[in-house]
C-alpha cells in the first residue's frame, strides 16, 4: 500500500482559477502534482512556481479535455509513468449562459462532455490506481447551480446536478474501500468562469457574492480530508442550498430566472 507521503494529486483545470488554487493548497500540504489543462504556458509557469516554492514535483500535461479520447490519454500518461496518484480533483469545466434554443448546440454538447463525461471517465480509469493508496480521495467540482434548475443556465446547471448525484452514489459504492469521494458545490467565485460563460453582464451582482478561489480551495480540501459528502463553501451559498430543499421548485426557478434574465 502506498502512503500519502510522496504521492501525486491529479488536478484538472489546474492552469487558472479554482483548480490553480486547489493545486497550490495541495503543494503546501506536500503533495506532488499532475496538472492538466489546455494552456501549456500557464501550466509550465505554475509548475515552476510550485516546485520552487514548495519543493514538490509539479508535472503537467497540456490537453483539451473536451476532445473525445482525452481522459484515456491522460490515464495512459499516468500509467506509462506509474505515478502513485492518491487524489483526483475533477475540476475542469465551464458554463454557457443564454436560452437553450439560442445557444449553439455544439458548444452545449462540448460543455456536457467536459463537465460530465470527463468526470466519469477519469474517475473510472483512475480508481484502480487510487485504490493502491491506504488513503485516497476524489473531489468532483459541482456548483450551487446543481441544487435547482436554472433557466438561462439550463444545460450547465444540469451538468452540475449530474456531478452531485454521481458523486454521492460513487461515494456510497466506494464506502468500504480506501477512496473517499466528496462533491464541492461553490457559488460564484472570482475567476474567468463568468467571462467564458458570457455572464459579464452580471459581474456587478457577482462582485457582491463572489468568493476568492484561495478561500474556496481551503474549504474544499478541509472538507475532502474530513470525508464530507457535500462541501458548500460560504454561508450565503449554504443558505441558498438549504432553501432549495424546502421551497417550491416553481418559485426557485422563477427567482433564478429573474437573476440571470436574458
Ligand atoms: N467560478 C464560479 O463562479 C464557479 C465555478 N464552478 C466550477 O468550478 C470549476 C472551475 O472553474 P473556474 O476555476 O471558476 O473557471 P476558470 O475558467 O477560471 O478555470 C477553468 C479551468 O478549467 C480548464 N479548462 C477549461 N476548458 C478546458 C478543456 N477543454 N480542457 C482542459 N481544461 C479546460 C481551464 O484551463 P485552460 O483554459 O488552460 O484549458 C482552467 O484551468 C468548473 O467546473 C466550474 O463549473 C462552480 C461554481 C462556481
Ligand atoms: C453560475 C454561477 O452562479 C456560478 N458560476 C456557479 O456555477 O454556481
Amino acid at each position: 500500500m502506498t502512503t500519502l507521503q510522496g504521492t501525486f494529486a491529479l488536478v484538472t483545470g489546474a492552469s487558472k482559477g479554482l483548480g490553480k488554487a486547489i493545486a497550490t493548497e495541495l503543494a503546501k500540504k506536500g503533495y506532488h502534482l499532475l496538472l492538466v489543462a489546455r494552456s501549456e504556458n500557464e501550466l509550465a509557469k505554475l509548475s515552476e512556481e510550485l516546485q520552487t516554492g514548495y519543493g514538490i514535483k509539479a508535472l503537467y500535461f497540456p490537453i483539451d479535455l473536451s476532445q473525445q479520447t482525452s481522459a484515456k490519454t491522460v490515464s495512459e500518461w499516468v500509467e506509462k509513468n506509474d505515478f502513485p496518484v492518491s487524489i483526483l480533483i475533477n475540476n475542469a469545466g465551464y458554463g454557457l449562459w443564454g436560452r437553450f434554443d439560442e445557444l449553439p448546440l455544439e458548444d452545449q454538447i462540448n460543455m456536457c462532455h467536459l463537465n460530465i463525461d470527463v468526470v466519469v471517465e477519469l474517475s473510472y480509469l483512475l480508481i484502480p490506481r487510487l485504490s493502491r493508496s491506504d488513503k485516497a480521495y476524489i473531489l468532483n467540482v459541482s456548483s450551487t447551480a446543481a441544487y435547482q434548475a436554472v433557466p438561462t443556465l439550463a444545460v450547465y446547471a444540469a451538468t452540475k446536478s449530474f456531478v452531485l448525484s454521481f458523486s454521492r452514489a460513487l461515494r456510497f459504492e466506494l464506502k468500504n474501500t480506501t477512496i473517499a469521494v466528496s462533491c464541492l458545490s461553490p457559488g460564484p467565485i472570482d475567476t474567468g468562469f463568468a467571462h467564458r460563460a458570457g455572464l459579464d453582464a452580471f459581474s456587478k451582482m457577482a462582485e457582491k457574492f463572489n468568493m476568492q478561489s484561495e478561500e474556496v480551495a481551503k474549504i474544499a480540501l478541509k472538507g475532502l480530508f474530513a470525508h464530507q459528502p457535500e462541501i458548500v463553501p460560504g454561508f450565503t451559498n449554504w443558505i441558498s442550498v438549504f432553501a432549495n430543499r424546502i421551497l417550491p421548485k416553481a418559485f426557485i426557478e422563477k427567482m433564478a430566472a429573474g437573476i440571470y434574465k436574458t
